[in-house]
């Protein structure tokens, strides 16, 4: 990868190697842009293959932050963090407080949260040594753990898709094939439990699996065959780029809507979905729940004040399929529009001189 022609082509900012011998921290954070404020976004922590694959997941996910950020409204850019290692062996307490010096050696433009792998507790040992992070204990006056308020907001998304293909936003009775019930897709099960709809589970870890079939009776199916079961909604609540040419044409539902980051491999796999009438909940759109409630800790969390704001997912999902038919586009595209327009009025917005301390004569 030529990564610096790679971070021209996508506009990034800064890209940010981390490394302390003693603690084995590798942490590689991406920096896309700034225009609407610090960039937010959480700390994935995964056993990648090679140092490329991580580099490209930093690229990827950052990008995905800056988007979700401005299309849920907030005055936050978008980054994000991977740390290469395995989170079930590879963690210590020195590797999490030295990557928190990382952070606050950046001074405020980056903010940090959970991302897959990583715990409020790692980000407890981060607030050690920083102030610039989120999801921390709420005993710290924090908002805890996103994984379930990104779920009710995933919830919140999904009926509005379902009230695109199906003329009703009741999941009643609806069958739903989920992959991935980890800590974002357990309270999605949840909820869509109580709602009386019909699950289907898939994971590579069984234990996961197990909870939802016996607290909420799904059924299980193996992990190659979440994407061709009979059912009316797909859920994608694992990992990236689930969506590709092998996976699209096993589709059998009418709506994707789920947690997972980059859900297309690539573009065209969303106007793909296009093509084939199949109603897609854009990821960084239904999936901005744990964002905007961590985001709230930036003017004293209310955790009301946030759920309240995350029920407005419903009505962004279903701008951005207005925007689609407006417009004639696929739904991924018509959210990036959304998300870019606001960025570029911001810009534009935002000529005039501020006084932010610097300029002033008084630290002479
Ligand atoms: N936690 C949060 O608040 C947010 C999470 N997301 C995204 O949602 C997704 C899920 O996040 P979490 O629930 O926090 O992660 P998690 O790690 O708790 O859950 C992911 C689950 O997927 C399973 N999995 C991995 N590969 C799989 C495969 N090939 N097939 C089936 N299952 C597989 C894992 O075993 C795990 O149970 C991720 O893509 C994450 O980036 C997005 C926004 C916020
Ligand atoms: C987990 C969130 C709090 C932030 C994030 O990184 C995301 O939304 O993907």
């Amino acid at each position: 990868m030529e990564i610096f022609k790679y971070m021209e082509t996508y506009d990034y900012e800064q890209l940010i190697f981390c490394q302390d011998k003693t603690s084995g921290l590798k942490a590689i954070i991406a920096i896309h842009d700034t225009t609407l404020g610090p960039a937010l976004g959480g700390t994935r922590m995964w056993n990648y293959a090679t140092e490329e694959e991580a580099i490209e997941d930093a690229l990827r996910l950052a990008k995905g932050m800056t988007y979700k950020n401005a299309a849920a409204g907030l005055n936050l850019g978008g980054g994000k963090t991977v740390i290469i290692g395995d989170p079930l062996t590879d963690k210590n307490e020195e590797m999490f407080r030295a990557f928190g010096r990382f952070i606050q050696g950046l001074n405020g433009r980056y903010i940090t949260a959970e991302d897959v792998g990583t715990t409020v507790a790692d980000m407890d040992l981060i607030h050690e040594e920083t102030n610039y992070v989120t999801g921390i204990s709420p005993a710290f006056g924090s908002s805890g753990n996103p994984s379930p308020v990104t779920a009710y907001g995933v919830y919140m998304g999904m009926k509005a898709a379902a009230m695109e293909a199906y003329g009703s936003d009741s999941l009643e009775g609806k069958t739903i094939a989920v992959q991935g019930v980890g800590n974002v897709a357990y309270k999605l099960c949840d909820f869509l439990h109580q709602e009386s709809a019909k699950l289907i589970v898939a994971d590579i870890n069984q234990a996961s699996v197990d909870r939802a079939v016996k607290e909420f009776g799904a059924t299980q199916v193996d992990v190659s065959e979440i994407y061709s079961q009979e059912a009316d909604i797909f859920a994608p609540c694992a990992l990236g780029a689930i969506i590709n040419d092998d996976t699209i044409s096993q589709l059998k539902v009418k709506v994707v809507a789920g947690a997972a980051n980059n859900q297309l491999k690539e573009p065209r796999h969303g106007d793909k979905l296009h093509e084939m009438g199949i109603v897609y909940a854009p990821d960084y759109v239904i999936n901005s729940g744990g964002v905007i409630n961590v985001a709230d800790e930036l003017n004293g969390y209310n955790h009301e004040r946030a759920l309240k704001r995350v029920e407005g997912i419903y009505d962004t999902i279903t701008r951005i399929f207005e925007i689609s038919k407006r417009d004639g586009v696929a739904s991924y595209m018509a959210a990036d529009r959304l998300a870019e327009e606001r960025i570029a009025r911001m810009a534009k917005s935002r000529r005039q001189f501020l006084q932010n301390g610097k300029h002033s004569l008084t630290n002479r």
